[in-house]
């Protein structure tokens, strides 16, 4: 057991480094490395690891939890019998905080976990990190990873300890499966349920509360027993997709936990029982921009003042998601995730799930650039957010279908040429009707804002920040009217 343990903790380990090595890609394309490379590192470390030795990694999001937690709260340790793991993660904390200045503050310290260790283990010089005993963990973590064979040395190692620890917890805890079911304590913020409360809250899954599915699984209305009105995605997908799911949840949970924005869904919880795993999140009662926009017809939706203010509050969440939490997770701008709560204020969904479930995108919104370089930035994000604005402007869904079996058409080539051309008015979607003399300097600027962002090249496009200045001057155009 011990062997195995040290293996499996090695193998994950492994997988830490990549995901530092990739981090300039973001983490869609981590998740995909991550699952091309793992089936090499399997191999390279021991034939025999199975799906069901996956559990680890679990344990492995637990410890960062954990550590994750011990530096935050800032107080005696959460783990009370560990102060060891207590003064271990503030060591951490201030070796990430003195190695850069800024957004650490706010980003995921898992992240930043997984940086220092990841650097100091390619420097293999004296730790850049300025703390020597962050230097000799990550050695250690390193001669775990490159010893195959397993040796008794790794008993006493400190990686070895740690990885015991936790695992020992877990046990303790009753859970060898899902441990963050065990320890729902470390995923603060979060309400943990049981998958019976969500069977009441929706009707046993019935397809009465369907609304929707998405890349995670199938979406459900539910209404807990507060009252408070949820949506539920359950993991209702294929048996391969539900073990890559049980690997990244919890990871994921870290990810999601930190993020809140008046402009954000808010995850509310999270359900992980044997295989199903489920994300409670913040009802939107108004449905998505995209429905509004293109099925519903909504006559809410029939005045720029309202299309502007939609644009500007979600440009706002993603300002948010760039700059303050200081992560490119975001990899699902589109107007199906761009809900719309009881007040019609729009709020971005979906953020670090699609980048978890999907590679690099939904057609009519990925990057031009991105199809020649395979590289995904903060510039895709806003290339994709150009598609939105268009799809605003004109009330055209991203990928026109060609009139008379014609070669279909990309919002993009149907509205570029003629807003260039000054004939903004040519492409403005008709139920909302032409923009009155002084509305039309707002639209304008809208427009203006929109072929920016679809530029070829990222470095021609705007920033996050730029775009909301711009949306910002555009509603107050059209509020002083
Ligand atoms: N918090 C929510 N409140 C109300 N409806 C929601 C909520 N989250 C999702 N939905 C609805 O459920 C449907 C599916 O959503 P989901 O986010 O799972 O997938 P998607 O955004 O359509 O696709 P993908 O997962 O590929 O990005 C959407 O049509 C959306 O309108």
């Amino acid at each position: 057991m011990i062997q195995s343990l040290t293996r499996n903790f090695s193998f994950l380990a492994s997988h830490l480094l990549i995901a530092t090595n990739t981090k300039h890609v973001g983490l869609s394309l981590y998740t995909h490395t991550f699952c091309c490379r793992s089936n090499e590192m399997e191999s390279e470390i021991d034939e025999s690891i199975d799906m069901a030795d996956y559990f680890t990694f679990d344990a492995f999001s637990f410890f960062t939890l954990a550590v994750d937690n011990e530096i935050r709260s800032g107080t005696s340790s959460n783990l009370g019998a560990s102060p060891r793991v207590h003064s271990f993660a503030s060591m951490v904390d201030i070796a990430i905080r003195s190695r850069t200045s800024s957004n650490w503050e706010t980003s995921s310290r898992v992240c930043g976990f997984a940086s220092g260790v990841g650097s100091a283990i390619k420097s293999r010089t004296p730790s850049n990190l300025g703390t020597p005993r962050v230097h000799s963990f990550s050695s250690g973590v390193d001669f775990v990873i490159r010893s195959s064979s397993g040796g008794t040395d790794l008993e006493t190692s400190p990686v070895h300890g740690l990885a015991s620890e936790v695992y020992t917890r877990n046990v303790a805890a009753g859970s060898s499966q899902v441990p963050l079911n065990a320890t729902g304590l470390f995923v603060e913020g979060l309400q943990l349920f049981s998958l019976a409360e969500l069977v009441d809250a929706t009707d046993n899954f019935s397809h009465h509360n369907k609304i929707g599915v998405g890349s995670f699984g199938v979406v459900y209305g539910g209404k807990l027993v507060d009252g408070s009105e949820v949506a539920i995605k359950r993991n209702e997908t294929s048996s391969k997709m539900k073990e890559f799911q049980k690997i990244v949840f919890g990871y994921l949970l870290t990810f999601l936990r930190r993020l809140h924005h008046e402009h954000l869904v808010g995850l509310v919880g999270f359900c992980e029982e044997k295989d199903d795993r489920l994300l409670v999140y913040e009802y939107m009662k108004n449905g998505s921009l995209y429905d509004h926009l293109h099925h519903k017809g909504s006559i809410v939706l029939n005045s720029w003042k309202t299309r502007i203010k939609i644009a500007l509050d979600a440009s706002r969440g993603i300002e948010y998601l760039h700059y303050y939490a200081g992560t490119n997770i975001y990899r699902a701008i589109k107007s199906s995730n761009i809900l719309l709560d009881d007040t019609w204020t729009a709020r971005v969904s979906d953020f670090g799930l699609s980048s978890l479930m999907e590679a690099a995108g939904t057609i009519g919104y990925i990057d031009s650039e991105f199809c020649s370089l395979y590289v995904l930035t903060a510039k895709s994000e806003v290339y994709a957010f150009g598609v939105v604005l268009l799809e605003i402007l004109t009330g055209k869904t991203p990928i026109l279908c060609g009139e008379d079996g014609s070669t279909p058409l990309s919002v993009v080539e149907f509205a570029v040429p003629p807003i260039l051309a000054g004939d903004l008015a040519k492409i403005l979607d008709p139920r909302v009707g032409a923009p009155r003399v002084n509305e039309a300097k707002a639209v304008e600027l809208v427009a203006y804002t929109a072929i920016r962002c679809v530029n070829l090249e990222g470095k021609d496009r705007p920033s996050m920040a730029e775009i909301v200045l711009n949306l910002e001057k555009s509603l107050d155009i059209i509020c002083d009217i």
